[in-house]
């Protein structure tokens, strides 16, 4: 046990019980050492079954506890930036779940605590740059053998909010998943955000704008648009299609079995993202721990995450007031002057 790194994982709700399962059952060379969350019975149902775990209310005595070296943040997005300041303030390496602060202002507090260390010590959960297709379609930009990207077609759609999802969290918790990879798939960062509202789907909660459509543009003139569907009713579908100047790409149509019987055949639509990117959140989680045993962080780093929360953030304003809005950044930190891995 003493080899193995000890994990802290905050949050035992749908992602960190799912993290909790992972890092006992399918990632190697780490435990989970404590869990907390404030309601008591969901932290112990979580830990139920593991050896050499605390649990705790308190996310920071969870931080505390003994055989702690590693941090994993699942707690809703507001409470991701007191968890990531206390992670820092005891220099532990962190996973922070998506959105890494949901607001700007304090997505940027992160960036400047984290850059005055002078160091890297957060990966932020874009667990798509994880995805065995769209590392492929990574691959095939980078490679530059279609040429100049023009376009991304992107679809997002689940099979139904959760209870409390809002307007604007279509764009600032789905959307942000689009924004994190158009960034990384382009290189580029997105300049500015138009969201148009279709007449609402009847099947979307009274007052929810669901599906949206949400149209980003680029620092060097690329379009990616979005459709973000969250009721539904049928699957999760993500696909992304890059439309470059010698050729088109498209991922995710094929994530699934086909099942043939007499007289026809059935695709399987998966019904969450816990489904479509199992494999993603393995890699991801692997990732992590195999980096941070060897003393290193890689991955989407936290100016990403703050690029994510700004373009949200312009992307909320968009949908409220109808207009085009422009993204706002604020100057990049050396620490983070190279693209992300
Ligand atoms: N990467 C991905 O695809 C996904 C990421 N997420 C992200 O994971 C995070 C958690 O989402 P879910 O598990 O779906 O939410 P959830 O509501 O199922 O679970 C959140 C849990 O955190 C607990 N909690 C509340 N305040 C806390 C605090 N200060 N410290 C520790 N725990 C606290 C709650 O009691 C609850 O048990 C969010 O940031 C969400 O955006 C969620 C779904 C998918
Ligand atoms: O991160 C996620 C959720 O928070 C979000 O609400 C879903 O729409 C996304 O598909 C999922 O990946």
């Amino acid at each position: 046990m003493g080899d193995l790194l000890g994990v802290a994982v905050l949050g035992a709700g749908h992602m960190g019980a799912d993290h909790i399962r992972r890092l006992d059952q399918v990632v190697s060379g780490a435990r989970v050492a404590a869990v907390a969350d404030p309601d008591a019975e969901r932290a112990a149902s979580a830990a139920a079954g593991l050896d050499g775990v605390s649990v705790h209310t308190d996310p920071v005595a969870a931080l505390d506890a003994p055989g702690v070296a590693a941090v994993l943040i699942a707690s809703p997005g507001p409470a991701h930036e007191e968890a990531l300041l206390a992670a820092f303030a005891r220099r532990l390496p962190v996973l922070c779940e998506k959105p890494m602060v949901p607001d700007s202002a304090g997505a940027l507090r992160i960036v400047e605590a984290e850059a005055a260390l002078g160091r890297r010590l957060a990966q932020i959960g874009f667990m798509r740059r994880y995805d065995a297709q769209y590392r492929r379609l990574k691959a095939l930009l980078d490679g530059g053998g279609l040429g100049r990207p023009l376009m991304l077609h992107c679809t997002h759609r689940n099979v139904s909010s959760p209870v409390g999802f809002t307007s604007a969290m279509l764009i600032n918790s789905s959307v942000s998943h689009e924004i994190d990879a158009a960034r990384w798939l382009l290189g580029q960062e997105l300049t500015a955000v138009t969201v148009l509202r279709p007449t609402p789907s009847s099947g979307a909660p009274e007052g929810l704008l669901d599906p949206q459509f949400v149209l980003f543009e680029t620092e060097r003139g690329a379009l990616v648009d979005v459709e973000v569907f969250v009721n539904s009713g049928f699957g999760y579908q993500v696909r992304c299609e890059a439309v470059c100047e010698a050729g088109s790409a498209r991922i995710g149509d094929e994530h699934t079995m086909v099942v043939t019987t007499r007289g026809g055949a059935r695709k399987e639509v998966a019904q969450d993202y816990l489904v479509r990117f199992a494999d993603a959140y393995d890699r991801e989680v692997q990732a992590w721990v195999d980096a941070t045993r060897r003393g290193e962080v890689t991955g989407p780093d936290v100016w990403d995450g703050y690029a994510a929360s700004a373009v949200a953030e312009a992307g909320v304003r968009a949908l409220r007031t109808g207009g085009r809005v422009a993204v706002d950044l604020a100057p990049r930190p050396d620490l983070y002057a190279t693209a992300s891995r």
